[in-house]
């Protein structure tokens, strides 16, 4: 089975957090999530994310914060997702590679449809908020 490891950002502004939709085509498409992607060969966390960002919301990331991780299996393919906090950064996100993205309330994070490993990403950022 596919196995990968994956940075994955919370944009974060105050109460809000910066979330895009992932196109149809892809792994759990037309899901919500919050932005990143596969980190390459020799690339640690903040690297590859730092890179995503920059790819996919086009902001500059300044430093990040670990936030948790989280191993899940979708039946034709196995994650791990390397969640960082990312309150420092320069620029404003948008959807640079033409997707959809909106600032969200936290606090309204499950009117969203996420990818079934979210739902402890947005427990934990439930209970902090
Ligand atoms: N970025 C992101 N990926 C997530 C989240 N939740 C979740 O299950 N995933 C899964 C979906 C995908 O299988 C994988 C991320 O892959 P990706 O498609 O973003 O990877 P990538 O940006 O490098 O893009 P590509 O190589 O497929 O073009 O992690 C999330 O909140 N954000
Ligand atoms: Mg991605």
């Amino acid at each position: 089975m596919k196995q990968v490891d994956v940075a994955v950002g919370i944009i974060k502004r105050e109460s809000q957090t910066y979330i895009c939709k992932r196109p149809e085509d892809k792994h759990q498409g037309g899901l919500w999530e919050f932005p990143g992607g596969k980190i390459e060969v020799g690339e640690s966390v903040a690297q590859a994310l730092s890179r995503e960002l920059h790819e996919e919301v086009a902001i500059r990331v300044h430093s990040t914060e670990e936030f948790m991780r989280i191993e899940h299996d979708y039946g034709d393919k196995h994650v791990c997702l390397h969640i960082h906090i990312v309150a420092d950064f320069s620029g404003e996100p948008h959807g640079a590679e033409g997707q959809q993205g909106a600032w969200v309330d936290i606090a309204a994070l499950n009117d969203y449809a996420f990818p079934e490993a979210n739902v402890a990403i947005i427990n934990k950022l439930l209970e902090q908020s």
